[in-house]
C-alpha cells in the first residue's frame, strides 16, 4: 500500500514512525510532502527513509491513501494545492481536529471516500489511542483498512463522527494532560529534595506502572486509588489536597474546553467556506 503524507508535522512523523516501525508499509511506499519546509523534508527523509517530495502532484500520484495531516487553518490551502490531482479510486484520511468529512469532500470539489480520524502522538511508539469515523461515502472496507492501519501503531476504535470532539478533548489532546502532570510532579518531586534524573525516574515509571494496572487489572481507576489510599495515610494526605483544589472539576472543564475547541475549529471553516460561496 502506498501512502502520501500531506503535512509534515509532529502528527505525520508519529504515524510514520509507527507503521515503520510496526513493518506495516515499507519506507519505499511513504511519501511526504509539506508547504514549505524542505529542512524538515530532509531530516525526514533522513530518519526514515521515506520520498519526500515539493512537487504535490508527484506526491499523491500513485498514492492508495493520503493523509491530510496539516493544521485544521491550513486545510483549506493543503486541499487547494492537490485536489486537481487526486482521484475517486484514492482514500482520504484526515486527522484534522475538528474539520468534518462533509467539509473535506466540499474544499476537495468531487465525490471522494474519506475517513477521519484522531490519533495521538504516542502512535510513534506503537501506543497511540485513536478514534475514527467514516464519511457519507467511504465503506465499511475503507473503514476496516484505516482501523488496520491505526491498530498497528496502537488502539483503534470506531465512534460516530461527531463523537470525534469529544475523542480529541479526552485522547487527541490527551498525551499533554499526562504530560502536563507530569512536568507538575517532577517540580514538586524537586521541591522535596529530590535529584532531578530520579525524579523524573520515578514520575515516568509511577505514570507507566498506573497505565498498565488500569489496562491489566480488571479494577476501575476508583477502586486502583482506594487501593492506594491508606486511612490516614500520605495518599489521603495528598488527595484532599487535589479535592480542595477542585483537581477533578479542573480536568471535566478542561476536557470540556477541548470538545468545544474542536467543535469551534470545525465551524471556523464551515463559516469561512460559507462565506466564500455565498460571495
Ligand atoms: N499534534 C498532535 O498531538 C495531534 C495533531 N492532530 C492533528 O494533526 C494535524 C497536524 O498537527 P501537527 O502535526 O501537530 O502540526 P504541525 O504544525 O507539527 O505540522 C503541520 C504540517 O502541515 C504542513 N502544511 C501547512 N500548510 C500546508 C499546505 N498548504 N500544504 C501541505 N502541507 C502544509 C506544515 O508544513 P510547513 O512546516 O512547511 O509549513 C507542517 O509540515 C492537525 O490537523 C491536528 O489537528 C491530531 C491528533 C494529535
Ligand atoms: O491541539 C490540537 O489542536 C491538536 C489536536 C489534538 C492534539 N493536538
Amino acid at each position: 500500500m502506498k501512502i502520501a503524507f500531506i503535512g509534515a508535522g509532529s502528527m505525520a512523523e508519529a504515524i510514520i514512525a509507527g507503521l515503520l516501525k510496526q513493518g506495516i508499509c515499507a519506507k519505499e511506499d511513504i511519501t511526504v510532502t509539506n508547504k514549505q519546509d524542505q529542512q524538515r523534508l530532509e531530516s525526514l527523509k533522513d530518519k526514515y527513509g521515506v520520498t519526500i517530495m515539493e512537487n504535490k502532484e508527484a506526491a499523491v500520484k500513485g498514492a492508495n491513501v493520503i493523509f491530510l495531516a496539516m493544521k485544521p487553518k491550513d486545510a483549506k490551502d493543503g486541499i487547494q494545492a492537490i485536489k486537481s490531482y487526486v482521484t475517486k479510486e484514492q482514500l482520504i484520511v484526515s486527522v484534522l481536529a475538528g474539520i468534518s468529512t462533509d467539509v473535506i469532500q466540499d474544499l476537495f470539489e468531487q465525490e471522494l471516500r474519506v475517513i477521519r480520524s484522531m490519533p495521538n502522538t504516542s502512535a510513534a511508539i506503537g501506543l497511540s489511542a485513536t478514534a475514527i469515523a467514516k464519511g457519507s461515502l467511504a465503506t465499511e472496507s475503507d473503514l476496516t483498512l484505516v482501523q488496520s492501519l491505526f491498530s498497528a501503531i496502537g488502539l483503534c476504535t470506531i465512534v460516530e463522527e461527531d463523537q470525534l470532539h469529544a475523542v480529541t478533548g479526552v485522547s487527541g489532546s490527551g498525551p499533554a494532560y499526562i504530560y502536563y502532570i507530569a512536568e507538575a510532579m517532577e517540580k514538586a518531586a524537586l521541591a522535596q529534595g529530590l535529584d532531578t534524573e530520579v525524579a523524573k525516574k520515578l514520575v515516568s515509571q509511577t505514570l507507566l506502572g498506573a497505565a498498565h494496572m488500569l489496562q491489566e487489572t480488571d479494577k476501575d481507576a476508583e477502586v486502583l486509588r482506594r487501593e492506594v489510599t491508606s486511612p490516614g495515610g500520605t495518599t489521603q494526605r495528598g488527595i484532599s489536597v487535589l479535592d480542595d483544589w477542585k483537581v477533578s472539576e479542573a480536568f471535566e472543564n478542561c476536557i470540556k474546553g477541548a470538545t468545544e475547541r474542536s467543535r469551534e475549529m470545525g465551524e471556523e471553516l464551515a463559516e469561512k467556506l460559507r462565506e466564500m460561496a455565498s460571495n
